[in-house]
């Protein structure tokens, strides 16, 4: 387990050498308080945690995973008809481009709406709905938890705006194809993006990868991080939106996937982002907002944060545009 530390370049030492903390999901049965506390812990200090015993069959997890590979094999122009020419954009396979404003990346990926079936592969069969029906519980769970150690009075406040039939919530593979010739793809410096840096715009995000490594994390000196893959856990990352609804107690991890970890096999991730409805407000709730601890965000919805969000590049830091200046009320 990693202790935070108070001084940021000592805990960016700390974090590259013994990694992000791992929360056991499993003492939830007899130590409770411990669970809580450690898990508001890893929102504060790192604003990503990884969970073990998480209770999700390897079933559930390796069916996806089969058809994500199996799709990801297929020529271009059959992943291009997979979600079908009649669903909107941004849904469906992409490949390197990600967004509207000109990033890129080294990856392709699959981006589906969690509750619009009308995205799903026909040909992954059940594979979508029994992974994002286990990860969605996971998600409401652990921010009943995140509640619970934060002492809100409503346990369900968060995890209510996921389990909302309405919620905005996505699923996104990225398959990260291994490098062919190293010399031909890494720049100068080493690196080969696969998905620059950002934060993810929502509540929680579960993410799940193989045994590709990749995935980093941006310490508050500026120091990028490895994450250690590892197909048996998840790994849980603070959303934008929990930082707003915490008023900035928690705060939304920035990350980036390098794809530079492997030549001989892909990385894929598998990611669950777990949304409010477009028309819920986002604000900061009453537990966190005190004379000590004022409104730091001006009340949005998730619709219009989200169109915010599609405006910007990647790396933006979306959520100025909500900050509240000394003046306001
Ligand atoms: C450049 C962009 C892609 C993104 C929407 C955005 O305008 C900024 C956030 C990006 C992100 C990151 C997390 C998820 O992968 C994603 C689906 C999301 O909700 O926000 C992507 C968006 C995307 O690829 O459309
Ligand atoms: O693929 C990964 O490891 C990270 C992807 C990611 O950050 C995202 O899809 O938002
Ligand atoms: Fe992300």
């Amino acid at each position: 387990m990693v202790v935070a530390s108070p001084n940021p370049l000592k805990r960016s030492k700390k974090t590259k050498a013994m990694g992000v903390p791992t929360i056991d999901l499993s003492l939830k049965y007899q130590q409770r308080s411990t669970l809580t506390d450690l898990i508001v812990e890893a929102c504060e200090d790192f604003g990503i945690f990884k969970v073990v015993n998480h209770g999700i069959s390897t079933e559930v997890i390796s069916a996806l995973e089969n058809h994500g590979l199996d799709f990801f094999s297929k020529p271009t122009p059959e992943k291009h008809l997979v979600v079908g020419p009649t669903v909107p954009k941004p849904f469906g396979y992409g490949f390197r481009n990600i967004g509207n404003n000109g990033d890129v990346g080294d990856l392709e990926y699959l981006l589906l709406h969690a509750n619009l079936s009308s995205t799903h592969p026909p040909l992954f069969g059940e594979a979508v709905d029994d992974y994002v029906g286990a990860v969605a519980d996971l998600s409401c769970e652990l921010l009943d938890l995140m509640a619970e150690g934060l002492w809100v009075s409503d346990k369900t406040i968060f995890s209510k705006l996921i389990r909302d039939v309405q919620s905005d919530s996505l699923l996104r593979l990225n398959h990260y194809p291994p490098l062919k010739n190293k010399d031909s793809f890494i720049n100068g410096s080493g690196e080969r993006i696969g998905f620059g840096e950002h934060s993810d715009p929502q509540i929680l995000t579960i993410l799940r990868s193989n045994d590709v490594g990749g995935l980093q994390i941006c310490m508050p000196d500026g120091l990028w991080v490895p994450v250690q893959p590892d197909p048996n856990a998840f790994y849980v990352m603070v959303g934008d939106a929990l930082q707003v609804l915490t008023n900035g107690r928690f705060g939304s991890v920035k990350h980036r996937a390098m794809a530079n970890n492997s030549t001989t096999k892909a990385r894929m991730s598998m990611n669950f982002f777990g949304a409010p409805p477009l028309n819920a407000t986002i604000s900061p709730i009453q537990e966190m907002v005190s004379p000590m601890n004022p409104n730091l965000y001006k009340p949005f919805t998730w619709g219009e944060y989200k169109r915010a969000m599609h405006s910007s590049r990647l790396s933006d830091c979306r959520l100025n545009l909500f900050k509240r200046r000394i003046n306001d009320q």
